[in-house]
């Protein structure tokens, strides 16, 4: 029988040990920023203690392990890899700005859990360049995992700039401490699939168009895999992009339309399925978290070497792009219907034309690249996934066979 720590975090095998009674007293407050200003939090750092519990965090305790900055550490998928590679023995330094686009009180769960296996997250922004600085002077990292990221493909309409203040600015300014450290780290950072835009081409190849973006989100990923390109061309920095295909899982995203759909379903309220031209259903790629965390993991062992040193190329570096998807897409419905079967609920279906506001119809990976370069081998399908997201889902927010647990808020 799985342990509580295997179900929280499927992604981890092995026994982590969590605090139950903490990570259950949580309530799930809003799902994102309602204003269209995102709220970053500042805090301080700096200090002799603080350099040291960076050091311990960032101690390998394998051989030929890594360090790693994980950026977006609090976040869905920087928690899950971070576990993974802390459990497997690497050392693992996280930086998170735990802004407000989605409760930040799930994200400071996360964090809990991640300082409970001896991880240490660094409250900031990736655009603080003294402080990212500051992070390589105090170790030298051999690899940086960039998931730090202004997510959500509709909400790119409602606040553009918390898009480019992350994904183009934050970008940006951690290649320029990864190009300028010595030695420069491996990068490994979180593409979308949503570059593939308009491409009607299916399944979607790396090779395929990704220049019809349909959303803000999508242009501000397309431009970061031109970016770290001209950082691999110029510096010599190995450079692993990976398009994502929909991530879904336990210690998910409130803002996606899995975990939003749960939430409406349990409280008995409405949930819009959109639909397309000709009232045809969407669909999506759906891809489990723990499928995702190989992946990553796989992208960091096989980066190769940076070149650069001084700021300067020594000699080509390797340059990649990944799709890392499921390469089954299920249509919204079937989504719905799946919640259904395991809340044991109905869901109250209210169908809306797609509205104009960055969607595409659907996604279809072609994995055959991950799988023959890093190994990648996604084995779970929706409905075994879902059935674990729904089980976290009912624990964490306290509920006990149908009923909403009352529960206290927990401190840090
Ligand atoms: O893989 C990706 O590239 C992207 O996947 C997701 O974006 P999306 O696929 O739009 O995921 P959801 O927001 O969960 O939507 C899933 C499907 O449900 C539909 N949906 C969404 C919300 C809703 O209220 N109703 C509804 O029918 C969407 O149109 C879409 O077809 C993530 O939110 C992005 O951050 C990520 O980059």
């Amino acid at each position: 029988m799985p342990s509580l720590e295997d179900e929280l975090f499927p992604s981890t095998p092995g026994k982590f040990k969590i605090d139950r009674a903490n990570t259950m007293n949580r309530q799930f407050h809003r799902c994102f920023a309602s204003t269209s200003t995102i709220r970053y939090f500042t805090a301080s750092w700096g200090g002799i203690q603080w350099e040291k519990q960076i050091r311990h965090s960032a101690q390998i305790h394998r051989s030929n392990g890594m360090s790693v900055l994980v950026t977006g550490a609090a976040g869905f998928v920087g928690s899950h890899v971070s576990l993974a590679l802390k459990k497997r023995g690497d050392g693992v330094v996280g930086i998170d700005n735990f802004n407000n686009y989605y409760d930040p009180s799930l994200k400071r769960a996360r964090k809990y859990l991640l300082n409970n296996q001896g991880i240490f997250i660094v409250e900031g922004d990736i655009n603080d360049a003294r402080l990212i600085a500051k992070l390589f002077d105090t170790v030298a990292f051999t690899h940086v995992m960039n998931l730090a990221a202004q997510a959500g493909v509709r909400y790119a309409m409602e606040n553009p700039h918390s898009y480019v203040h992350s994904n183009i600015a934050g970008l940006v300014t951690l290649l320029e401490a990864c190009k300028s450290a010595n030695p420069q780290p491996s990068v490994v950072w979180a593409s979308s699939s949503s570059v593939y835009g308009l491409n009607e081409k299916v399944p979607f190849s790396e090779t395929d168009r990704t220049d019809q973006p349909a959303s803000l989100y999508a242009a501000t990923k397309k431009a970061g895999e031109e970016i770290t390109h001209t950082y691999n061309h110029i510096y010599g920095l190995s450079i692993t992009g990976l398009r994502f295909f929909t991530v879904y899982g336990p210690w998910g995203r409130p803002d996606m339309a899995y975990f939003s759909f749960t939430r409406n379903i349990l409280q008995g309220k409405p949930i819009t399925v959109y639909r397309g031209k000709d009232r045809a259903d969407l669909a999506r790629d759906f891809t489990f978290i723990d499928d995702i965390v190989k992946g990553c993991v796989g992208s960091l062992d096989t980066s190769g070497k940076s070149t650069g040193s001084g700021g300067k190329k020594r000699g080509p570096a390797p340059y990649r792009i990944f799709n890392l998807g499921n390469t089954s897409p299920v249509t919204v419905p079937t989504l719905v219907s799946i919640l259904e079967r395991h809340l044991k609920v109905k869901a109250k279906r209210k169908f809306v034309d797609m509205p104009g506001n960055g969607d595409v119809p659907f996604t279809h990976a072609n994995i055959s690249l991950a799988q023959r370069e890093l190994g990648y081998k996604p084995t779970t399908d929706l409905a075994t996934g879902l059935k674990k997201f729904v089980k976290w889902y009912l624990s964490y927010y306290g509920y006990n066979h149908g009923k909403r647990c009352k529960l206290d808020l927990f401190i840090y």
